[in-house]
């Protein structure tokens, strides 16, 4: 196998009770966000035998009839929550990316409840733990940050406490090869919030943007949690660590015997992101520790759950088709 493209963050180090191998690795863990943005993130607090739980969680609930997923359809409404037929990841089917997903949060949060799929328990159980455990790993990777720039561990913890996170998970379903010459599974974009903890299955297909301008592969690696900056970490760090465009294209096409001869597909494939967002609520700007006279502030002040509302609102609105799409549009102020 060739060498990892991102560098490879020992999460277990960065908690160790060690204060020498943590500096260590809180230290890699800064360079390479402020280098490139993504990291493969390995040792931490769960097994790769949950994760595969979570897939198979994902198989069956994307073959449900679409009945039952009709019954907890998402949208703006539902505060993104439930499931998004392929045709509803963005308003427009044509503009759509070839993708059906399901959206959930907080649990506990009341006044934006989960649409979970009903009378199957285990679902609810493991993505709530999954989603428990995303927020703790992310916490300490805030912590780990904030303290690179010498500023107490704690200081953006009180910004991010009220779990205002969300996770998607992902189907890109099997299509003819003849149909992905306009469409995408994900056209390019940043991630809206703090970090991302981004769990594939064994098909390829995610490409990052490397600081030439390149789109490279980013294949999965089995018990790795692939992690990146969200647009809101950076303007916090006021750009020194980078929020970097990604997108998902297809894996090489398999040829399949059919009863009529043979028929090329772009096999299917699935992905579970966990978003990190502040608290709603939370004023996001520039700490001053990242402001210097040579590198001046770069954002102005924005209100987290406005800005992650509009940049979601805006994706189902107009979906993100590649030719329309200009590297800047994610940082374009949407009209309200
Ligand atoms: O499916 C993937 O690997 C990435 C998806 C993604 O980037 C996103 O949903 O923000
Ligand atoms: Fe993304």
């Amino acid at each position: 196998m060739s060498a990892p493209i991102f560098p490879v963050i020992d999460y277990s180090r960065i908690v160790s009770s060690n204060p020498m191998i943590a500096a260590q690795e809180k230290d890699k863990l800064f360079q390479s966000f402020k280098d490139v943005g993504f990291i493969y993130l390995k040792g931490f607090n769960f097994p790769p035998e949950f994760i595969d739980t979570l897939f198979s969680h994902l198989h069956k609930f994307f073959s449900l009839p679409e009945e039952q997923k009709l019954a907890i359809e998402g949208g703006e409404k539902q505060a993104f929550r439930g499931w998004f037929a392929p045709a509803r990841t963005a308003k427009n089917p044509e503009k759509a990316d070839q993708k059906e997903a399901f959206g959930l949060g907080n649990d506990k949060d009341e006044t934006r409840p989960n649409r979970w799929p009903s009378n199957w328990p285990e679902f609810r159980r493991d993505f709530t733990t999954f989603y428990e455990e995303c927020y703790k790993m992310h916490l300490e990777l805030l912590r780990a940050l904030t303290e690179k720039v010498g500023l107490d561990r704690e200081s953006l913890i009180p910004s991010v406490k009220a779990k205002d996170c969300y996770s998607a998970l992902l189907h890109y379903y099997e299509t003819s090869l003849e149909s992905f010459d306009t469409r995408v599974r994900s056209a390019p974009h940043t991630d809206f919030g703090t970090l991302t903890l981004l769990f594939n299955d064994s098909n390829g297909g995610l490409q990052v943007k490397n600081q030439e301008g390149q789109w490279v592969d980013a294949p999965p690696m089995r018990g790795h949690a692939i992690v990146n900056v969200g647009d809101l970490l950076s303007r916090w760090f006021n750009g020194q660590l980078k929020s970097t465009q990604h997108r998902v294209v297809q894996p090489p096409a398999e040829t399949r015997e059919t009863e009529n001869g043979t028929t090329t597909v772009i096999p299917s494939r699935y992905a579970i992101a966990w978003f990190g967002h502040p608290n709603r609520d939370a004023v996001v700007e520039p700490l001053k520790e990242c402001v210097t006279a040579e590198w001046t502030q770069k954002f102005k002040a924005v209100v987290a759950g406005k800005h992650v509302k509009e940049r979601m609102a805006r994706l189902l609105e107009h979906g993100y088709l590649p030719e329309k799409w200009t590297d800047d549009m994610h940082r374009k102020p949407i009209a309200v």
